[in-house]
């Protein structure tokens, strides 16, 4: 509706086009001009992502040859991994090419060339054909987002971390690992009554290794982690993890040492490699095979392969057993122990079954972290093998364990916890999935951590036991021949969860406070344990962070900051100069007084409203130690004699 100024209205016409780019009339300003550089909405998306800066150059290359260097390097990485996932069958590595196969690929392409001329007929098959898209050591945000795409059940919470379910299995299956058997590891290894391996032949670990690497070549793409384990770099392995799964390749990302891209760089070929093939199952039919699941280590080869569980605790734990092999070849002791240290150096380790408190007492506010869960001791002090945590999270607290609460943040991958549904807050105290939740973070997410997670000699050997009986005190000193029969009896109750199948706490023994990961003979890492600590002057420790009052049912677990209080007196010294006295039948040194601490939980038969039942409990126990320990009996420690025989005499006398 417009007039023109004579009065006469002039029929509607269309609206003027308003133009946005004429040049120099200065009526129409339009200020979105030109900020685009965009022609198209693909190439909109294409700026959004900067190019990674280039990895350094090969030394003495510069401008054109860089680039082609780098191609060339990028071309034997993948060549390398082309003959990780090689057919042992069909004598040949996959096709496999770089990036995400729902995006832009690299250009890079390998595969392992035939070492023969193959009759087609035999050595052709459609997987011949066929690339297999490798994910090379993803950063967290880019493995946030293949979870979340492609993995159901992956979520972010509320303070960013990664929920992930881990399927069927939401923990260990130790009666599913298998080792090989072989001219060398039948002298070397333990193997029998107790022994966590349990054996297979060769012939059968190749048919298990096939079926993963078909299984992940057979699919799109697969997530690849070239990283090292232990932090003493004289003793560093390279370990090559193959997985299905982004929550697999995130959780390994976090667990072991992350390598520099110049480290990644130089990386070669791995020392260790695990097939990954997570949800799809072993053949029942295959020899040795139990279950659908398969846990198989071979030595000789270097590898593991695993078949029908997704848990992921099952990799770092199957690379611990490998340390538990390789180290002590070394003479270095390999330790199921979490460590840190003071501001004076002073370095504790805290050995024990899976929840009984290593990761919770390593990770303190006053001391520096070097690690959780799997150490190293050797000439010159103390190494972590990993370069993360994995704490577990029923039940915690902010107020509690302040430092692991903060540490669940982006890049953290949570296992198997609830959520709610919108604001996507964690339920910690929820067990619908499992008692056994879980978070993995990489070490740096501790403020304190010691970085590099390496320190020297142990002052303290704090030995952990979760005592549902509630008959062992809170804290006992030990002698050196006590420290060495606890540390071979390795006595907890397991508490639920970590362990498939395991619902209710039971008293357990496990040699080493961790016979599922040992390789060799209790006695091989008592006598290395006994010789260190003797050599170093480091005092052992009892601290039971199980039960007080009552068996398991009746009463309580001791509260955690009790036990902090025992750890900080423990530390500082205070508690080697406490008065003690000694308790019937475990002759244990207990101390009368620690500050903090309610003096009258400190012997346990004072907690018992039921004297006589205390009693029977404390023989009932001191019985089952006598009969795990009848194995121990005919073996030496070490060289000495002496030693041997203060072991036998350290333990319940009834
Ligand atoms: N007195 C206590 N000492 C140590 N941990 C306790 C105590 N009471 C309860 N807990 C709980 O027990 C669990 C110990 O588990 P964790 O530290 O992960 O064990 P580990 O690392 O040895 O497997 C944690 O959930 C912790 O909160
Ligand atoms: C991951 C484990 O370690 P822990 O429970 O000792 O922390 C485990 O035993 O599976
Ligand atoms: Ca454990
Ligand atoms: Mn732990």
């Amino acid at each position: 509706m417009g007039a023109n100024g004579n009065g006469v209205t002039t029929p509607r016409s269309p609206l003027a086009r308003i133009l946005t780019e004429k040049k120099g009339n200065g009526i129409c300003h339009d200020d979105s001009a030109k900020t685009v550089k965009a022609q198209t909405i693909d190439e909109l998306h294409s700026l959004q992502k900067k190019r990674s800066a280039p990895t350094t150059p090969l030394e003495g290359t510069q401008g054109a040859f860089a680039s082609l260097s780098e191609e060339e390097r990028q071309r034997q990485q993948l060549q390398s991994i082309s003959a990780s996932l090689a057919s042992l069958t069909r004598g040949t590595g996959p096709k496999v090419v770089r990036g995400d196969p729902a995006g832009k690929t690299t250009q890079a392409v390998a595969h392992v060339a035939h070492h023969h001329l193959e009759a087609p007929t035999i050595s052709v098959s459609d997987s011949s054909l066929k690339f297999t898209h490798v994910l090379y050591n993803l950063s967290p945000a880019e493995l946030y987002e293949q979870a979340i795409k492609y993995e159901k059940g992956s979520f972010i919470t509320s303070t960013g971390a990664l929920a992930t379910l881990s399927g069927a299995k939401t923990g260990r299956s130790p009666r599913d690992k298998r080792v090989v058997i072989d001219d060398t590891t039948q002298d070397e290894l333990w193997w029998g009554k107790g022994s966590p391996n349990i054996e297979m032949d060769e012939q059968t670990f190749l048919v298990n290794r096939e079926r993963a690497v078909d299984y992940l070549n057979s699919l799109d793409k697969v997530f690849v982690n070239d990283q090292f384990l232990n932090w003493d770099p004289q003793n560093r392995i390279k370990v090559r993890i193959v997985s299905a799964r982004a929550y697999h390749s995130l959780f390994m990302h976090n667990m072991c040492i992350r390598p520099t891209p110049e480290e990644l760089e130089n990386f070669g070929t791995p020392d260790f490699t695990i097939y990954n093939a997570g949800q799809f199952p072993c053949n029942r039919y295959t020899h040795y095979m139990t279950s659908s699941t398969s846990i198989d280590l071979n030595l000789a080869r270097r590898e593991m392969v695993i078949l029908g569980t997704q848990y992921a605790g099952e990799m770092k734990k199957g690379l611990f057993s490998v340390m538990h092999y390789l180290m002590p070849k070394r003479q270095i002791l390999s330790l199921h122990s979490g460590c840190n240290m003071g501001k004076d150096g002073d370095v504790a380790l805290f050995f024990g079954l899976s929840g009984t408190g290593k990761t919770t007492l390593s990770t303190d506010h006053n001391r520096y972290l070097i690690g959780d869960d799997e150490h190293c001791w050797s000439d010159n002090g103390v190494s972590n093998i990993e370069g993360g945590c994995y704490a577990k999270c029923i039940d915690l607290s902010r107020e509690k364990e302040p430092d692991i609460w903060n540490a669940i943040k982006f890049g953290t991958v949570l296992e198997n916890v609830v959520f709610e549904e919108h604001t996507r807050e964690v339920d910690y105290g929820d067990k619908s999935v499992t008692e056994n939740t879980r978070a993995a973070y990489p070490i740096e997410f501790i403020p304190n951590a010691k970085i590099p997670c390496v320190g020297p000699h142990p002052k303290n050997v704090i030995l952990l036991a979760c005592d549902a009986f509630g008959v062992l005190p809170p804290v006992s000193k030990l002698s050196l021949a006590q420290t060495m029969y606890h540390f071979i009896s390795g006595y907890t109750a397991l508490v639920a969860g970590t362990e498939d199948g395991i619902k209710e706490p039971t008293a357990t023994f496990s040699a080493c406070f961790g016979a599922a990961f040992i390789m060799l003979h209790p006695t091989k890492y008592a006598a290395m344990l006994a010789e260190k600590m003797q050599k170093h002057g480091a005092t052992g420790w009892l601290v039971n962070t199980g039960w007080s009052g009552g068996s398991y049912g009746s009463g309580n677990r001791i509260k955690l900051p009790y036990t902090r209080k025992i750890i900080d007196a423990i530390h500082s010294g205070s508690l080697l100069n406490a008065t003690y006295e000694k308790t019937e039948v475990f002759g244990l040194e207990i101390p009368t007084e620690i500050e903090g601490v309610p003096s009258e939980i400190l012997h346990p038969e004072n907690t018992w409203a039921d004297k006589q039942a205390y009693k029977d409990t404390l023989l009932k126990l001191a019985g089952l130690f006598k009969k795990n320990f009848e194995t121990f009996t005919n073996y030496k420690i070490g060289k000495d004699n002496k030693l041997t025989e203060e072991i036998l005499a350290a333990g319940p006398n009834f």
